[in-house]
């Protein structure tokens, strides 16, 4: 049986009689990535506050890396790292004063504090920073100090709540990479994140929390294929080939400029076999194929509803 790092069963919040928490479950994996997506709103901080111990559960049956949470949180707080809205850095003192503070608080004696700070300080980039004080640090400056103070403690498991929003574009990959090499280091990472395209990026597994239940979840792929949307796309080089096509394939899309067809299809086995059997038999010779799944965006607005989450441009999907 696979080890989990993180197990809840039938787990529940409600603030006053606003129920937050539904009773929902989750099993994460040691040493991968799970994402919770869902609407502003929909919980996910509240899901990070009750699985690092920061507040209670209503009711549920919570085990992370490997200890129960009721009965031993202390256990679960030596276990786990957590960076996010509510985050650690202190303004008023440098980067490496943030660093070493943290290293006392995780009792090293101060030789091996001030070693873990300078390792961690150098695989952050924040070397040149770490005089300075932290409240003149750029957003991914800060949120990078942030996972380097929460790795002082050497966490298997890792809470990342939000931890690109408000980033730029490199800032954000940077934040990628960041996460990946502590995945490849064997530490398990619970993300909850606004953009869909980070948890497609990053998570081997993703939950999509609504309405205070999990509305879905899966691997990013398996999501995609819940929902319909795919097609596959037909380019050709030589107007007459696409002009002849086109007569063919009668319900498919044209793009007269790009000389695409796009013909809807759910992208398995047996409709693509079927289809190039079709093209074959109508002597259609494209000159490139491509299958194309409908992306989390598509997912997300099926899971969480057209009213509640209008179809806006991907910054504005939250
Ligand atoms: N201390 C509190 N008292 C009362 N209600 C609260 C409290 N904390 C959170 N809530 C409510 O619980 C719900 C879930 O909040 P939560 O912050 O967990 O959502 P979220 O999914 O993290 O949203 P966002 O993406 O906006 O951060 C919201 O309706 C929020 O108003």
């Amino acid at each position: 049986m696979t080890h989990l790092a993180i197990a809840a069963n039938a787990l529940r919040k409600s603030y006053g009689d606003k129920v937050v928490l539904d009773g929902i479950d989750l099993a994460v994996p040691g040493g991968t990535v799970f994402s919770l997506l869902g609407p502003n709103g929909a919980g996910k901080t509240t899901a990070v506050k009750i699985l690092s111990t920061l507040i209670t559960a209503d009711a549920g049956d919570l085990r992370v890396g490997g200890h129960d949470l009721a009965a031993d949180p202390q256990a679960v707080r030596a276990a786990i790292g957590v960076t996010g809205q509510f985050s650690a850095v202190d303004g008023l003192i440098t980067g490496e004063e943030n660093m070493l503070l943290m290293a006392d608080l995780h009792h090293l004696s101060k030789r091996e504090g001030r070693r873990v700070a300078a390792e961690l300080l150098e695989r952050f980039d924040l070397v040149e920073a770490a005089k300075k004080p932290a409240s003149t640090y750029s957003g991914g400056m800060k949120r990078r100090l942030d996972i380097a103070m929460t790795l002082v403690g050497n966490p298997r498991i890792i809470f990342l709540d939000e931890p690109t929003t408000g980033l730029d574009p490199r800032s954000r990959h940077t934040m990628w990479g960041i996460i990946r090499e502590l995945v490849s280091d064997g530490v398990t990472v619970f993300l909850t994140t606004q953009y869909l395209e980070e948890a497609d990026e990053l998570a081997d597994r993703i939950a999509v929390l609504n309405d205070g239940k999990i509305a879905a979840e899966g691997t990013a792929a398996e999501l995609k294929r819940l929902i319909p949307g795919g097609h596959v796309q037909l380019r050709f080089e030589d107007p007459a080939a696409y002009e002849r096509a086109a007569g063919a394939l009668r319900e498919s899309v044209r793009d007269d400029q790009a000389l695409t067809l796009q013909i809807p299809s759910d992208g398995t086995q047996r409709e693509l076999r079927s289809l190039l059997d079709w093209l074959d038999a109508a002597d259609v010779h494209a000159d490139a194929l491509t299958v194309h799944t409908p992306d989390l965006d598509d997912v997300f607005f099926a899971l969480t509803g057209p009213a509640k989450v209008p179809h806006q441009t991907k910054e504005n999907v939250r």
